[in-house]
């Protein structure tokens, strides 16, 4: 199977370089300065689950290749238009495309695009970073990779990516309610990256300040209720599930969104936060999210006006 990870940041770096790592076809879409990086450097992964140097092959957009088997989108929300673009002549009958974003708002862009039967349900649970040097650093012991049709069949697609998977060093899993999951794992990130970003801190710093718990509790309780509104599917028990992930993370655990934000990046709050009170009920009282949003935006308006200076 050929696969191609759009994106070699912390997230298409990791599970690419582990797919690479155990065998796989793999190539990755970059932009021009990551093909130099890439080209001079090669990918090299500083993990917990061990490290791993390779020289990938790189392709930039535009460039003649045949279409590929599975393409795994691992960019930030904000480069999804032009990213959509880029793959589009890397996509045919045979293609599968699997995204790793967090969120929901991208399905709608995908299924759009190129039609559902192309497209499968996709998220990730790991802690990973590009540092200065351009090198994936991995702290989670989580390093998991989840996928499954929209419609909940084990496919014959859905099997042959696992079994391509096999083996690597990373947890690949194969879901019968992969639309749940995609959801739950929305709703912790929308939390924990709003919580932390709002804070400046870990989720430890968090919940050791004076209100922090009880904010963070609030806070998630908000954001399952936009869920269940926009998917009146979801359970009742999700909050609970869910609070009871965000009390096991380790202390030192920090969004990638905190993350950008520690390294003067754009952000994905639009696409996380955004997209929940642009779709929430009118009467829903929000007050939480809407401060995250806006503390998160007005961090990014300081930053366009730093940048245009
Ligand atoms: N990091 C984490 O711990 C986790 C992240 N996620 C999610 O995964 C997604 C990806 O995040 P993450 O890997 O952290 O992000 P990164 O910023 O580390 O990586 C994204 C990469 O995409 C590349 N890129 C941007 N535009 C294009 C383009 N047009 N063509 C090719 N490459 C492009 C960037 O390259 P460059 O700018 O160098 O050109 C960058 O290296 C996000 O939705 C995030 O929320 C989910 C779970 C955990
Ligand atoms: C919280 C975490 C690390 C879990 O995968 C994540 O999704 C993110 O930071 O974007």
């Amino acid at each position: 199977m050929r696969f191609l990870f759009v994106g070699a940041g912390a997230v298409g770096g990791y599970f690419g370089g582990r797919l690479l790592e155990k065998g796989a076809d793999v190539a990755f879409l970059v932009r021009e300065r990551r093909k130099r990086q890439l080209q001079e450097r090669g990918l090299s992964i500083r993990s917990i689950h061990g490290d791993f140097h390779t020289k990938p092959k790189v392709i930039t957009a535009g460039e003649k290749a045949e279409p590929f088997d599975c393409i795994v989108l691992s960019v930030k929300a904000y480069h999804l238009d032009t990213v959509l673009d880029s793959i589009t002549p890397y996509v045919d009958e045979r293609t599968t495309i699997l995204p790793l974003l967090n969120g929901m708002a991208h399905m709608e862009a995908l299924f759009e695009r190129f039609g559902r039967e192309r497209v499968l349900g996709g998220l990730c649970f790991i802690e990973s970073t590009l540092n200065d040097q351009g090198e994936v650093e991995q702290y989670s012991p989580r390093h998991d990779m989840v996928f499954g049709e929209w419609d909940g069949r084990m496919s014959e697609r859905v099997k042959s990516l696992l079994h391509e998977m096999e083996g690597a060093n990373m947890q690949a899993r194969a879901s019968d309610h992969i639309v749940q999951e995609m959801w739950n794992k929305y709703v912790f990130i929308a939390t924990f990256s709003g919580m932390t970003a709002l804070m400046r801190t870990t989720v430890g710093g968090v919940t050791a300040s004076p209100f922090g718990k009880e904010l963070f509790r609030r806070l998630l309780n908000e954001v399952v209720s936009v869920a269940r509104s926009i998917e009146p599917s979801l359970s009742e028990e999700m909050e609970e599930k869910i609070w009871r992930v965000i009390e096991v993370q380790g202390p030192e655990m920090k969004s990638s969104l905190s993350r950008d934000i520690e390294k003067g990046l754009p952000t994905e709050t639009d696409h996380l936060h955004g997209y929940l009170i642009r779709n929430a009920p009118a009467d829903l009282d929000l007050p939480l999210l809407k401060t995250v949003y806006s503390h998160v935006k007005a961090y990014e308006a300081d930053r366009e006006k730093t940048l245009t200076r």
